[in-house]
């Protein structure tokens, strides 16, 4: 036999031959088979008839380098209308921006639709925050939590949010001697950090001074961008990015998250070893927290926030899914802490933002800002205070940051998944157990045939003589139905309050650094755009 021939029969014989040759093949034939099984996955939609854009392979069309979310929901509406289908990964969203149909999903149908994702299997502390918890478990907490945001506790928080905006004051008077524009989200975010950090950590952070604050520089490092973990979300298993996380791996490490339940664990244990002390913090109520029927919201709620989707049916619906709880009435530890956190992550960036974009509009339009510096004038004048009790109640105000948060919502989509299958007659498709609804937020606040010219900014559309004709469930800021954002009024006093004294002293204005448009840039979670610079000037 030749020596090649030897060569080529001992390779045959040979075991590493085979494993190396076995090894290339599988690594060759993974992505061939990947592809063909996402092919078929991406199949999906075509197969039920459901009309809906083309996925990119692997992420299909949840992120785009080229084009941010919203924007991708403002194209897609214009193609494909209020009903259409999507792929998250390679798993199915069905898309629906049809307001009868969102109704029926987060309201009447609600028992159908209690879970926002799926449920978490491990039992970390992130699973029993009230935003990840899932069916009876969410169910208890919300009960628990519910009575601690109706107006009569938000008004004992008022004195801490107050503190919080003398800080505001103080630094924004800074910036006017500074004579040069500032960055708003900076300034507004130092300002909810602050209020977050006392409302819900009982901790002083003087975020517009101390840079090197503990509190602050976590909290910042929270909201980096994280490109690897953001992708995952929707590209991984939730068993993998458990364990990920549990194994500390890098972009999965969560020390800043320790860090903010290392303080909770402390505080708690310092209020139940001291139950004679007083606060009138969230913590507080949390630890005091405890389940009773039908003390889920005031009468004076309705004077507080401007919230077209908040009437007799949804609140009859919130009082019968809350009314009995399974399990303990009482809060554990671990759940306090759990929810500290949510507090924070949920309110700190949302408020920011609000705030920053009311800012740029007012800084654009001054004739808007002129006419809710008369409104704040005029409590003033009377010899009143701009106190909770008179700012709660100012229409302009009110129609100002309701109109900041439908063009700018931070939230740019909801989502529902179906606890059984859930047939939808208008485009004929019954959703699987387990199912995605999208609700994309950004596309229906901009879009023309509920908000004619809906790229200006015009807060009368939500003055009392024009709300009534905001069609329900077009204005979904804080989402809605019994698992809607529980923060909606904290946020709203915290931003009118803030506002109405910021704007009793100070105008806001134009410079050359201030951006023409905020274009929208691309971001995982909350909406996000260019910086908004603007300058300042006290008033006389
Ligand atoms: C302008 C500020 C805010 C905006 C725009 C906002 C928006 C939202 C939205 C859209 C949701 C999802 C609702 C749904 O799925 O129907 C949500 C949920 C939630 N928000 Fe807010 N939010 C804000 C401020 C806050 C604040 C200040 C807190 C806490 C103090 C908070 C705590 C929560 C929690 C815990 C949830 C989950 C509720 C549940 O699953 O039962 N939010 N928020």
């Amino acid at each position: 036999m030749e020596s090649s021939s030897y060569r080529f029969l001992f390779m045959e014989l040979n075991p590493s031959y085979w494993l190396g040759n076995s090894i290339l093949i599988t690594v060759i034939s993974i992505p061939f088979f990947y592809y063909i099984y996402s092919r078929y996955r991406f199949g999906y939609w075509k197969r039920q008839g459901i009309p809906g854009p083309k996925p990119t392979p692997i992420i299909g069309n949840m992120f785009s380098l080229s084009k941010p979310q919203p924007l991708m929901q403002l194209e897609f509406q214009k193609q494909f209308g209020e009903i259409y289908g999507i792929y998250r990964g390679l798993e199915p969203a069905l898309v629906v921006a049809d307001p009868a149909i969102i109704k029926r999903i987060l309201v009447q149908d609600f028992h159908l639709f209690r879970n926002r994702n799926a449920p978490i299997k491990s039992s970390n502390i992130a699973s029993q925050n009230l935003a990840s918890a899932c069916d009876d478990n969410w169910k208890r907490i919300r009960s628990i939590l519910s009575p601690m945001f109706t107006t009569s506790k938000l008004r004992k928080m008022e004195g801490l949010m107050s503190q919080c905006i003398e800080s505001l004051v103080n630094a924004l008077d800074r910036l006017v001697d500074q004579k040069k524009s500032f960055k708003v989200h900076d300034v507004m975010g130092n300002f909810t950090m602050d209020v977050i950090a006392k409302c819900a950590f009982a901790t002083e952070t003087n975020a517009h001074h101390d840079k090197d604050n503990q509190f602050v520089k976590n909290a910042r490092s929270i909201f980096e961008l994280n490109i690897v973990a953001g992708l995952s979300r929707f590209l991984l298993p939730q068993w993998l990015q458990d364990f990920l996380r549990n194994i500390r791996a890098p972009f999965f490490r969560n020390d800043s998250s320790r860090f903010f339940n290392d303080i909770s664990y402390h505080l708690i244990r310092q209020r139940r070893n001291n139950p004679d002390l007083k606060f009138d913090d969230m913590l507080q109520l949390m630890v005091k927290a405890e389940h009773k029927t039908g003390q889920f919201s005031d009468e004076e709620d309705k004077f507080d926030s401007h919230h077209v989707n908040v009437g007799e049916e949804e609140k009859r619906q919130e009082e019968m899914i809350l009314k009995d709880i399974i399990g303990s009435k009482y809060l554990s530890e671990e759940e306090i802490v759990a929810q500290c956190f949510v507090f924070f992550l949920a309110g700190y960036e949302t408020t920011a933002s609000t705030l920053t974009f009311c800012l740029y509009e007012l800084a654009k339009y001054p004739e808007i800002q002129d006419k809710l510096y008369e409104e704040v004038r005029a409590v003033l004048d009377k010899g009143e205070k701009l106190d909770y009790e008179h700012v709660m109640r100012m229409p302009y105000i009110d129609a100002v940051i309701s109109e900041t948060l439908r063009h700018h919502s931070p939230a740019v989509a909801l989502t529902r998944i179906a606890a059984e299958p859930y047939h939808i007659p208008e485009c004929n498709y019954t959703l699987k157990k387990g199912g995605m609804v999208r609700i994309p937020v950004y596309a229906i606040h901009h879009n023309p045939k509920y908000y004619p010219e809906p790229d200006r900014y015009n807060p009368e559309r939500f003055m009392p003589e024009n709300r009534h004709k905001i069609v329900p469930y077009t204005y979904l800021p804080f989402g809605g139905g019994p698992r809607n954002c529980i923060g909606m009024r904290f946020a709203l006093s915290e931003a009118k309050l803030g506002l109405a004294r910021i704007i009793s002293q100070f105008s806001f204005f134009k410079t050359p650094e201030t951006p023409n448009e905020l274009r929208i840039e691309n971001s995982f979670v909350l909406m996000k755009t260019v910086p908004v610079y603007v300058g300042v000037r006290r008033r006389n």
